[in-house]
């Protein structure tokens, strides 16, 4: 039995004073923390993938704006909100298909709407981003006991890019489920992608398994269709970084392939998201922006070119899943089975 608590892992934190993020980008060789003071160098860490995952950037956003709200205290005392605009602004534009982030921004707007001018608001900010936090940790409890209860006992599973602690404020949404059913017998193997071009699932998804003694194989993704066709996988279990009104779903590039494939051998395909992941003003996938990131993450492996010189790269960070191809989205409020034609907004109500 392993001594481990993967509630321990915490990708997003608050020292006290500070904002306080695990560097992902160094994992699993190396565990650091990074110390923020501003919101401006929050957004650098959300761009640069120091912190991510939807729910994590969410929090992260949160504790930034608090650090916001410190910072326009201090320089302009009454006219904080105004003062607070260019950080907010630089947090909404540091990445744009996890709709967690805007979701958080909101919620911390409307907190400070309601804020009087002549109060410092560091501390109704901070109140509200604990309150995103805690939320995010239960919300994936009740996610994780619900996904497992659609695995019927004896199936193992794949997943795809990181949907665990390191993407959450912890326990995951994805990994939740995969916890959730492990911890209850239902499934005794995990399949996880490696997930090009980041590797989040060979150094996050795999780190964090190993360290909770749940057996996990990476593959890479172009093996998934083999996989599935000698029946070693019931269900795919992914994560969303922004579901539609429609129930079409963004995820981490490569999920569409595997949902196209699950539904080609009869393998369930389930989202696992909370509800700040539903985007109501985006009527299907379309309306998603998809995040387009550098050539060179691509062309280049461990900062060395390995690709033909003169080759370009086309590298979209997600795809869009349509709504008919998802068996079931759970969520904290509750799981839509089958949301193809009927959407997933009665989960908003
Ligand atoms: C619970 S996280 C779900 C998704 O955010 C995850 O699968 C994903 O696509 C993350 O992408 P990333 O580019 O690593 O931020």
């Amino acid at each position: 039995m392993s001594t481990y608590d993967h509630d321990s892992i915490r990708a997003v934190q608050w020292t006290g004073t500070h904002l306080r993020l695990l560097d992902q980008r160094l994992l699993p060789q190396r565990c650091v923390h990074v110390d923020l003071d501003s919101a401006t160098e929050a957004a650098g860490a959300i761009r640069n993938m120091v912190v991510r995952g939807a729910p994590a950037i969410g929090v992260a956003a949160a504790y930034a704006a608090v650090l916001a709200g410190r910072a326009a205290w201090r320089e302009a005392g009454p006219d904080w909100r105004r003062a607070m605009e260019p950080a907010l602004q630089a947090l909404a534009d540091s990445r744009p298909t996890a709709v967690n982030l805007f979701w958080a921004l909101g919620h911390m707007r409307q907190v400070m709407d309601g804020l009087p001018a002549e109060a410092d608001p560091e501390p109704a900010l901070l109140a509200a981003a604990q309150g995103i936090h805690e939320a995010d940790v239960a919300g994936n409890r009740r996610m994780g006991d619900l996904g497992a209860a659609l695995i019927p006992p004896g199936q193992d599973v794949l997943t795809h890019c990181n949907a665990g602690s390191l993407a959450t404020a912890g326990y995951g949404t994805a990994l939740g489920v995969i916890r959730s059913a492990f911890a209850q017998g239902r499934i005794g193997h995990v399949y996880a992608d490696e997930t090009r071009p980041w590797l989040q699932g060979s150094r996050l998804t795999a780190w964090e398994l190993v360290q909770d003694d749940i057996p996990v194989t990476l593959l890479c993704e172009g093996a998934a269709a083999g996989l599935m066709r000698q029946g070693r996988v019931g269900w795919v279990v992914v994560g969303a970084d922004r579901i539609a009104a429609n129930g079409d779903t963004a995820n981490k590039v490569g999920t569409y392939g595997l949902a196209v494939l699950a539904r080609h051998h009869g393998v369930g395909f389930m989202v696992v998201a909370p509800t700040s992941t539903i985007d109501a003003d985006a009527a299907n996938g379309s309306a998603i922006p998809i995040e387009q990131r550098g050539e060179e993450e691509v062309l280049e492996l461990a900062g060395q070119r390995v690709a033909a010189e003169g080759a370009g790269a086309w590298n979209p960070a997600f795809d869009v899943t349509p709504a008919e191809l998802i068996d079931a989205i759970v969520t904290e409020k509750g799981v839509v089975e089958h949301p193809g034609g009927r959407g997933v907004t009665s989960l908003l109500d």
